[in-house]
């Protein structure tokens, strides 16, 4: 369960997020949208303590994530960008991480899940971006944890591998699990979301189903209804 009470936070004169509510009670996918710049990513390390509100806390299982650290064992976080000692081989990042974090209960099936024995030996650092991408991701999902916190999980992937994550994601709802994560990536919010958290201007500009969305922006998808919220906006400004 998260809870955001009346969250604000700024860097200097940026106003970042301004005052926001909202509470995720059920398992189930969550996107959390919004255009660059937005503060998905400010909202999750806020969620994860690495950033610091200015004002307002969030509530993880009942916890404030500003005055506890235990919650953070029942949460796996994946970050935007991933940064690993890159002087480590595949084997000894993973290695790394269950030292730090305790032993991992599905490292073996993620990594075939996403083709990564072949690089085991390799260097983090001469891996492809997406093969980055791959290795974040088993750090984080390797945890069999309730909540699972990804920033932009897609990012850098090939298209067998989305599906695969994809997959694997919808899974871990149907297991009881809550998901909340933020993409720029329409069709994937279309086929997974069971809620989305719309960041506009620092508050949530929009809240509710897919089909919620679709409907409040007479749009066919979730594409074209982001994209006429955009416009709509737009032509706001300018009148
Ligand atoms: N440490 C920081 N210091 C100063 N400004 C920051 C810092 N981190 C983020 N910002 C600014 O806060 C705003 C929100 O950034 P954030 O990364 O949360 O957005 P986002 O919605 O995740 O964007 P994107 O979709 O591009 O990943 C941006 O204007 C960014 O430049």
């Amino acid at each position: 369960m998260i809870e955001i009470k009346n969250l604000s936070k700024a860097y200097k004169k940026r106003k970042v997020l301004h005052h926001i509510d909202a509470t995720i009670s059920n398992p189930g996918i969550y996107a959390v949208l919004g255009p660059n710049g937005s503060g998905k990513t400010t909202l999750m390390k806020i969620c994860m303590g690495l950033v610091l509100p200015d004002e307002g806390d969030v509530y993880i299982y009942r916890e404030s994530v500003r005055a506890s650290i235990q919650y953070r064992r029942m949460v796996s976080y994946l970050p935007q960008i991933a940064r690993f000692p890159d002087n480590l081989k595949v084997k000894e990042l993973l290695q790394l991480t269950e030292h730090l974090r305790g032993k991992a209960q599905r490292k073996e099936m993620l990594m075939e899940l996403l083709d990564l024995d072949p690089y085991m030996d390799q260097l983090f650092r001469n891996l492809s971006g997406g093969t980055q991408q791959k290795v974040n991701l088993v750090t984080c999902l390797m945890y069999d944890v309730p909540l699972y916190l990804l920033d932009e999980p897609t990012a850098a992937l090939d298209p067998v591998t989305q599906i695969r994550l994809k997959e694997f994601i919808q899974h871990e709802r149907e297991r009881g699990k809550m998901v909340v994560l933020t993409t720029h990536v329409p069709h994937l919010v279309q086929a997974i979301a069971d809620e989305i958290f719309f960041l506009l201007y620092g508050d949530i500009y929009f809240h509710g189903s897919v089909e919620q969305l679709i409907g409040a922006y007479q749009a066919n998808d979730v594409e074209e209804a982001i994209a006429r919220l955009l416009m709509y906006e737009q032509e706001k400004v300018k009148i």
